[in-house]
């Protein structure tokens, strides 16, 4: 893949990627030469086995970790070689984070978790962030719970929380870790769901990582890893197609 391309097309993006940990005898290789893109406005799955590269790539897309090769791309810009106060801020200001264990603030309430992105950039929302809010908390039945602390909430309302914080400020990608992880199947579905109306209803760019087949379901595209680099890239498919590719998969790494 031409990374420029890739940059130009995409909303996030990696290319020719390696992270390596240790050396010598020790040395892990948890990616290697991996070129991805993501598309604006699409809902993409990353999945693959245990140990396949999965967190990774998210947390080198994410700038939250840094590449040992290769290039990382958010929107035009280049974001491999910044360093950790860059990083911070274009992660507040461009990117949004839903994780497997919510991570809310557990002192603040719904709306201070809310706003709690704006705070951290030192601005107000505006009179449109602030109506855009307001239509967030009605569509996810957060707008009765605002004074309510995330220990008052069920799982399913906290990560509708973590939901509006992610799309608060209509950053450029929110990466997902595993955001039906600690939910029940039926709450877990709503979550999906959720995030599947910001993708259609929205346009928001979605990069979940999962290993649960039916949320992958859910993604228009889905990139399964093996072994630290990509085997397979395809469009939406059904949950036991999935299933089939993942044992497919497997059954090669063994
Ligand atoms: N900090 C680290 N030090 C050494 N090795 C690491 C480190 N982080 C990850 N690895 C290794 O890199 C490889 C990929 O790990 P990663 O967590 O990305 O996989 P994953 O697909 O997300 O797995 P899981 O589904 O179990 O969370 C694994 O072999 C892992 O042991």
């Amino acid at each position: 893949m031409n990374a420029q391309a890739a940059a130009i097309e995409t909303v996030a993006g990696v290319a020719n990627l390696g992270k390596y940990y240790g050396a010598g005898e020790q040395r892990v290789v948890a990616l290697h030469d991996v070129s991805v893109g993501v598309g604006r406005g699409q809902f993409t799955a990353i999945m693959g086995p245990s140990g396949s590269g999965k967190s990774t790539l998210m947390h080198v897309m994410a700038g939250l970790d840094t590449p040992s090769a290769g290039q990382v791309w958010l929107g035009g810009d280049e974001i491999s070689g910044l360093g950790d106060a860059e990083l911070t801020k274009l992660r507040r200001r461009r990117i949004g984070f839903i994780f497997q264990a919510f991570n809310l603030v557990p002192t603040l309430d719904v709306r201070g978790n809310i706003m709690l992105p704006f705070q951290l950039d030192g601005k107000k929302p505006s009179l449109q962030e602030m109506a855009w809010i307001d239509a967030l908390l009605n569509q996810l039945g957060l707008a009765s719970r605002l004074d309510h602390r995330p220990h008052e909430l069920s799982g399913g309302q906290q990560q509708r929380v973590a939901i509006a914080r992610a799309l608060a400020t209509k950053p450029d990608v929110i990466f997902a870790d595993e955001p039906t992880g600690a939910l029940d199947s039926r709450t877990g579905r709503e979550v999906l769901k959720l995030l599947r109306s910001a993708v259609t209803n929205s346009g928001q760019s979605i990069v979940m990582v999962t290993h649960d087949p039916i949320a992958a379901s859910y993604a228009d595209r889905i990139v399964f890893l093996g072994d630290g680099q990509i085997v397979a890239d395809r469009g939406p498919m059904t949950a036991e197609e999935i299933s089939a590719t993942m044992l497919n998969l497997e059954g090669h790494a063994a």
